[in-house]
């Protein structure tokens, strides 16, 4: 579980979350939507502590993370909305397997997570090409494979499609479906709410760093106008 409570933060004197308040149970799959600037970059990085609250706190697993900040790092998996901001290694299959060799698995079950989690992104048997001669689109699979090879208890992703083509984008769909599925929090950031709702539990829309509406996606679509939020047609 993550929970925010009344957390606010602000950027050199400017508010950027005002008391927030939500949770991510285990296994939901909570879509957060928002304009440009409305605050969910800032509320995914306090999840594994890259930014901390000025008042409030953050919770993950009942721990706030300023408390454990390796316990929550080895709980929540991020995947950055600029995929380079997360790459460690010169080729694929290098840099997904870097969280797993971190974390000592055996040979054979980082071999295992690294083959699955590219399978996922559609990116198998790319693991010696170098990142640095990949499409754009391609390093944002490769940072979202990187995630998913730790098989964190929480997966947080900001706008993790951009530049994705469209199979790649169904595949890490179905991916993110069947983690939800098997008891993983996924919290998705996206501009892009098209057939993404009927995988969700809950829709979060944030405006101006405040939560606006959090509900059900049936209830959270008809609230979202306003928001200048793309909704799908329905
Ligand atoms: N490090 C920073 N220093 C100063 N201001 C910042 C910093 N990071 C974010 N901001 C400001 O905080 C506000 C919210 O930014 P944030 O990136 O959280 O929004 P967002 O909802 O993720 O936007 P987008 O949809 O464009 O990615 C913006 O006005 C931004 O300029």
């Amino acid at each position: 579980m993550i929970e925010f409570q009344s957390v606010s933060h602000a950027f050199d004197d400017v508010a950027v979350l005002e008391d927030v308040s939500l949770s991510l149970g285990d296994g939901e799959f909570v879509l957060l939507a928002g304009a440009n600037g409305s605050g969910k970059t800032t509320l995914l990085r306090h999840c594994n502590g890259l930014l901390t609250p000025d008042s409030g706190d953050v919770l993950v697993d009942g721990t706030p993370v300023v408390d454990d900040l390796i316990a929550a790092r080895s709980s929540v998996g991020m995947v950055f909305q600029h995929p380079r901001d997360q790459f460690v290694a010169a080729t694929v299959g290098a840099d997904v397997a870097f969280g797993p060799e971190n974390l000592g698995l055996a040979r054979e079950e980082i071999d295992r997570r690294v083959d699955a989690a590219l399978e996922a992104v559609n990116m198998a048997g790319r693991d010696d090409d170098r990142i640095d001669t990949l499409s754009g689109g391609e390093q944002s699979r490769v940072a979202i494979a990187g995630a998913l090879a730790m098989e964190p208890t929480h997966l947080v992703l900001d706008e993790p499609f951009t530049g994705l083509d469209e199979p790649a984008r169904r595949s890490v769909l179905e991916r993110l479906e069947s983690l939800s599925a098997d008891g993983t929090g996924i919290l998705l950031a996206t501009h892009d709410l098209r057939d993404v709702t009927g995988l969700a539990d809950r829709v979060i829309a944030m405006r101006d760093g405040r939560v606006a509406v959090d509900g059900p996606p049936e209830h959270a679509l008809t609230e979202l106008d306003g928001l200048e939020i793309r909704v799908p047609e329905q």
